[in-house]
């Protein structure tokens, strides 16, 4: 998924009005509650609520924050990319919610507290059945695992992952998470805390972390692996049908490290790649100029100084991978075309597109849901690009039969499983099913039929996902090409795109195993004959 920031930071609004109450499990502990939103002025007197408390200063903020945001993660439906948006996603409610959840609040958060609850509630997320793998063996009692309470669950794995994946010195991961476990829970489940945070230290001091042993048939080598590498077994079953052993690992590698994110300049607004890089050199943020793409550079870290030196709230420049940035280019808009973008929001290609219009021409926006086409159109608003774009409320699926008109080009930017953008979506890998693979392949094929419809004859209808499934890209290619064999045929993307991303097929596709530093991304050019 290509998440704009300006985007992401709405949508977590979003999120957080979609659940608007959740009630913690009962197992959380003594001072289980309802997580309810409050009106400002009662914001501000749990604010003032807050003052009257005790701040434990005890228990650095980072950890009782992850702590709580793994909680929200998990049980309150909250999305992991946007609550850990540097840092921002939370808003004022952060430490209301971590008074709630554990009873007691922390001190404010610093930008280096902000940084390292980013990487570990992002790093948790990830390495979650691993985590839980080493917890379990820990706990010699499958029973305990099984019955622990939620929140205490939540401290383990972060003080296992900063044991395990981190260099935290380890007497402070024991120390403050044994705390922490105390004040929020009871004694007691500081004492488990205690004694397993210890034996993994001697385990891990020794070199003899328990580790499953790849062996046996499919199943089982697919069931060590997905514990090994941290992700759902019918996943590892599926790369490895797709990809082969040694891929499906590098695959799994790539997902477990740290994102990369690009950065296109904004010519709608005005503001060139070098303009950019200025800024950037100005803010001090280290960067790499895109091989592929005039307008886009790369950053590894430094994301909280753009935010802070408001190039997105300016509209100057988006957050955007690469891979969908390559979408646009086998679209090639040309100024004066109309183009429909037939699942639009929150708008990442649609606001590419309408940026390479030059001011002339149209891209019409569609999309099913309100609250992220609202996104779309603010952010079409801020970068100045409101004049080329239209956008309609609508289902795709039945948006012909009420509409006569027919475009240029169309570009279908299917929903999908995602399983390209692992690396920066963490949760996603536990939120998607096997059985979602077979409704999004239907809808899929519905979308594409609807998309086909409102092509010009001599038009081009473009196809694309950000995943790197076969039945989500060729298949559905090349099923929709039997159901339309007198309508449409493939335009190769050779023309658009560098041969590093050319399939056989004349497809384009960036793949996260091949092409190092590029989500997974996929797109056809079909040419409508008739
Ligand atoms: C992969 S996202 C699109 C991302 C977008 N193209 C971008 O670059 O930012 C898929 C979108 O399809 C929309 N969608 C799903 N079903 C739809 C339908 N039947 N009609 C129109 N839009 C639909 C979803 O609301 C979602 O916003």
């Amino acid at each position: 998924m290509v998440v704009l920031q300006l985007a992401s930071i709405h949508l977590c609004c979003l999120a957080e009005k979609k659940k608007d109450c959740w009630s913690k499990p009962s197992k959380l502990g003594e001072s289980s509650v309802t997580y309810r939103r409050k009106g400002s002025v009662q914001q501000q007197q749990q604010q003032q609520q807050r003052k009257a408390h005790k701040v434990n200063l005890d228990i650095s903020p980072h950890r009782a924050v992850s702590a709580v945001r793994l909680m929200r993660i998990e049980f309150g439906g909250a999305f992991a990319d946007l609550l850990n948006e540097k840092g921002k996603g939370s808003g004022d409610n952060e430490m209301g919610y971590v008074e709630r959840t554990l009873g007691f609040c922390t001190r404010d958060l610093d930008d280096r507290d902000l940084r390292l609850v980013t990487d570990i509630v992002g790093g948790t997320i990830r390495w979650r059945k691993y985590l839980d793998y080493l917890i379990l063996s820990l706990c010699h009692d499958p029973n305990t695992f099984s019955r622990m309470e939620p929140l205490l669950l939540q401290i383990l794995r972060i003080g296992c992952y900063e044991i395990v994946k981190l260099d935290v010195p380890s007497y402070a991961v024991v120390d403050e998470n044994v705390q922490l476990a105390k004040v929020s829970l009871r004694p007691g489940a500081g004492n488990m805390v205690n004694g397993i945070l210890r034996n993994l230290i001697l385990l891990k001091e020794t070199n003899s972390l328990p580790s499953p042993r790849v062996e046996g048939d499919d199943r089982a080598q697919a069931r060590a692996l997905a514990i090994l590498h941290s992700h759902p077994v019918w996943m590892v079953r599926r790369w490895i049908k797709y990809l082969g052993h040694e891929k499906a690992i590098q695959l799994m590698m790539w997902n477990n490290s740290d994102p990369s994110f690009s950065l296109r300049a904004n010519r709608g607004k005005g503001f060139t790649r070098s303009e950019l890089v200025s800024r950037l050199e100005t803010l001090k943020v280290p960067y790499e100029l895109s091989p592929h793409l005039d307008d886009f550079i790369r950053i590894k870290t430094g994301m909280q100084s753009v935010i802070q030196g408001g190039l997105l709230k300016e509209g100057l420049c988006s957050v955007q991978d690469e891979s969908a940035g390559l979408v646009v280019s086998v679209v090639d808009p040309q100024p004066g075309e109309s183009i429909l973008d037939c699942c639009a929001a929150p708008g990442g290609k649609t606001l590419f597109m309408a940026a390479c219009l030059n001011g002339q021409g149209m891209v019409t926006a569609i999309d099913i849901n309100k609250g992220r086409l609202r996104i779309l159109k603010e952010t079409a608003k801020l970068q100045q690009l409101h004049n080329v774009i239209t956008t309609v409320h609508t289902d795709l699926r039945t948006f012909p039969e009420d509409n006569c008109v027919t475009y240029d080009k169309v570009l279908l930017d299917a929903p999908c499983s995602g399983l390209g953008v692992l690396s920066k979506r963490a949760d996603l890998r536990w939120n998607r099913k096997s059985e979602d693979m077979e409704q999004l392949k239907n809808l899929q094929d519905q979308l594409l039929d609807a998309a086909s419809k409102l092509v010009k004859a001599g038009g081009v209808l473009v196809y694309s996902t950000c995943s790197i499934d076969p039945e989500e890209n060729e298949e559905r290619v090349a099923a929709f090409l039997l159901r339309h064999q007198q309508e449409y045929s493939i335009d190769s993307a050779e023309r658009y795109i560098s041969a590093e991303f050319l399939t056989q097929e004349g497809y384009y596709f960036s793949s996260p195993v091949k092409n190092n530093s590029l989500d997974g991304a996929f797109a056809a050019r079909l040419i409508r004959q008739s």
